[in-house]
């Protein structure tokens, strides 16, 4: 509810109109029932002043109905289109630890199917409103009509109730189990998607993957929907029964009352106008309740609350410097949570400063801790322990947006933008087309304004892209990732020679992974970066590196 009630409060004069409107409709419907009663009972006449009222009541039925839906499904679609927005922010808001923890599937799924599910349950709001209405006022005008026979319903119906209230819970429960299944199915999917050309290549791998991560989830959300549903329609049935029994025992109990025929009928009638919106409610169960048990996973998720500014953008609490120590990490520790019983890693402590205008290469072997350092670097990662200072000052948690806003980087597989975004959100569309014609994508890809024609390219065009996209944000540090993997070797010789050197003329610190040896030296200093331990990259074993060199 706490995700709903933000957005409820923004429609707070219009819901109070539609719901207002709805009551009336409903009102005229039994206001109907109410007179058709009378022209049973003989106590009106079907005279051309009842009929007129019956048919004014008619047009409020209608014009008061449909214009409650009109305005609540309407308002069930902005609640939708703003919570889609809003998780998506507070998406792009949360930490991209958190996110890692949480996982892709489990992402994918709430954006996908949770939010499409608190949308169907919340569009069917008005009609339950509607029918809420008249049952709340049909089970009134019982009370009006007989009180004896109205306690025997309310009676008859609380038991109904509560006989039902642990099929509900049940299927409550059944329903969080599906939800979480899918966590499974989305991550199949995903395998389905993304391993395509593996799966395409080997029927075993095929036949093995459909059947433990596609089938098996699947089924186990077939079985677990089956017995979802069967208490919902053990509910249906339920409901009938309630019904058509209370109508058998209202005229029992009428009789042995003494009441009149004619009044056990009108009450009778009533009972099986009300049969129809109880149904209609009932039927609702399962939307309603997989609405909720979406609610509670997209809460679940604690991603960082809604706020509409994107912020990260504030004044620079202090000049970068142009020579002398830039980005320094002192005693810095990292952990990567354990999975199961495999150990997480330990990177650190790790001592290290980043000169103003200096190329630093880390090298290492794999799974050493060289993406864990840059991404610590960036400021994407908040240290176990110890402390980042740039320009000379300490990166706290209300700096960490500027400490981010002064870097640029690639990562060894870099998510392509089709947009390009300069300084600002101002592209300099110069610089980009330059820098597209030195990365010799010109004739592949075009620029208009900001927007890249193509990026449906080679994992090493893709790299070059993703470059392009990092130099022409402008900012002073520059983090590349196994960059020149993926390019040939006369382009990877021209990256080296010359783009680096190009870049650190700019005025780029460039802090780049690399495992090119040929092209070390070209570099102001190299670090190896092992078991999580850095050290001075040398042909012999090294010795730690000291802080503040
Ligand atoms: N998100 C994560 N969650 C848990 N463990 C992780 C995560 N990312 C990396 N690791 C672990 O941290 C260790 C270091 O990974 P990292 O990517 O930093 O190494 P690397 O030196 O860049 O390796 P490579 O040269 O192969 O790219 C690895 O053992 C990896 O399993």
């Amino acid at each position: 509810m706490m995700l709903l009630i933000p957005l409820l409060r923004r429609f707070r004069w219009r819901l109070p109109l539609a719901l207002a409107l709805g009551a009336a409709g409903s009102l005229a419907g039994l206001s109907v029932i109410a007179l058709v009663n009378r022209l049973i009972a003989g106590t009106a006449s079907p005279d051309a002043p009842t009929m007129a009222l019956i048919a004014l009541l008619l047009a409020g039925v209608f014009g008061f109905g449909f214009a409650a839906q009109a305005m609540l499904t309407a308002l069930g679609h902005r609640v939708v289109c703003e919570m889609r927005t809003a998780t998506v922010k507070r998406l792009l808001d949360t930490d991209v630890e958190r996110l890692e923890a949480i996982g892709a599937p489990a992402l994918y799924a709430t954006l996908t199917k949770d939010i499409a599910a608190v949308g169907q349950a919340f569009n069917r709001l008005p009609f339950i409103f509607s029918n809420g209405v008249l049952v709340l006022g049909g089970f009134l005008y019982l009370g009006w009509l007989s009180w004896q026979l109205f306690l025997l319903s309310a009676a008859a119906v609380g038991l109904g109730v509560a006989a039902a209230y642990g099929w509900v819970s049940a299927m409550r429960r059944l329903m969080i189990e599906v939800r979480e299944t899918d966590d499974r199915l989305f991550a199949g999917y995903r395998g389905a998607v993304e391993g395509r050309n593996e799966l395409a290549l080997n029927t075993a791998r095929k036949r093995v993957f459909h059947r433990h991560d596609v089938t098996g989830a699947a089924e186990h959300a077939r079985d677990t929907e089956t017995r979802a549903d069967r208490y919902w329609v053990l509910s249906l049935s339920w409901t009938a029964l309630v019904i058509l029994g209370l109508i058998a025992g209202i005229f029992a109990a009428g009789e042995g009352l003494g009441l009149p025929r004619a009044h056990t009928a009108g009450f009778v009638l009533v009972l099986m106008f009300l049969r129809m919106p109880l149904n209609d409610l009932v039927g609702t169960l399962p939307i309603l309740l997989s609405g909720s048990v979406a609610l509670a996973k997209v809460e679940a998720l604690r991603l960082e609350p809604h706020r509409a500014e994107f912020g990260g953008e504030q004044a620079a609490p202090a000049a970068l410097p142009t020579h002398g120590p830039l980005l320094s990490l002192s005693g810095i520790v990292y952990d990567h949570p354990a999975q199961g019983d495999e150990p997480g890693f330990h990177l650190g402590p790790v001592d290290l400063t980043v000169r103003a205008g200096e190329t630093l290469f880390i090298v290492g072997g794999n799974g050493g801790g060289k993406s864990t350092l840059l991404t610590l670097l960036a400021g994407l990662r908040r240290p176990s322990s110890g402390s980042i200072r740039l320009a000379g000052l300490e990166v706290t948690e209300e700096r960490r947006g500027w400490h981010r806003e002064q870097v640029s980087a690639v990562f060894s597989t870099p998510h392509l933008f089709d947009r390009l975004v300069g300084p600002g959100g101002q592209l300099d569309e110069e610089l980009a087309q330059a820098f597209l014609r030195r990365l010799r994508l010109d004739r592949k890809v075009t620029l208009d304004g900001d927007r890249l024609s193509d990026i449906r390219l080679s994992q090493g065009q893709r790299k070059r892209l993703a470059l392009l996209a990092a130099v022409v944000e402008e900012r002073p540090i520059l983090l590349l990732d196994e960059w020149a993997a993926d390019q040939d070797p006369v382009f990877r010789r021209f990256f080296y020679e010359e783009l680096l050197p190009e870049l650190k003329r700019g005025g780029r610190t460039i802090v780049a992974v690399s495992h090119d040896d040929r092209f070390f030296h070209l570099a102001d200093r190299v670090l190896r970066c092992d078991a999580g331990v850095l050290t001075p990259w040398s042909e012999t074993p090294a010795q730690p590196v000291q802080a503040a060199q």
